[in-house]
């Protein structure tokens, strides 16, 4: 699983055409398993940032792992704090 998995989360479910400079900067160092300290100012994209790799991450083991059970729990928080749309806990 590649980087179309990341363009299908991003574009697809999330309707982001572009990612924001901090995600063009932090999901390949995260995807090629570097640390990552992300730094940027309030509502640039941070959440994404990590949050799509993750995600990503998550699911090439899941895939590979066929023997083995996983769950993923994506939960909408909206109403719990707007402007943050989306959590996920693995
Ligand atoms: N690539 C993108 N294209 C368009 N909108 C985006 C993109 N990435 C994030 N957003 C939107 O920008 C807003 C801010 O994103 P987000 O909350 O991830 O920023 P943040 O840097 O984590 O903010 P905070 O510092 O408040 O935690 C959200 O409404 C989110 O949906």
């Amino acid at each position: 699983m590649g980087k179309e998995f990341i363009c299908f989360l991003l574009i697809e479910k999330l309707g982001f055409e572009v990612p924001t400079l901090v995600q063009a900067q932090a999901i390949p160092v995260i995807l090629a398993g570097r640390h990552a300290l992300i730094n940027a100012a309030t509502g640039t994209g941070k959440t994404v940032a990590y949050l799509a790799p993750l995600i990503h991450q998550f699911f090439s083991i899941y895939l590979s792992q066929t023997d083995n059970n996983y769950a993923c729990l994506l939960l909408c928080i909206m109403s719990y704090c707007p402007g943050f749309e989306y959590t996920a806990i693995a």
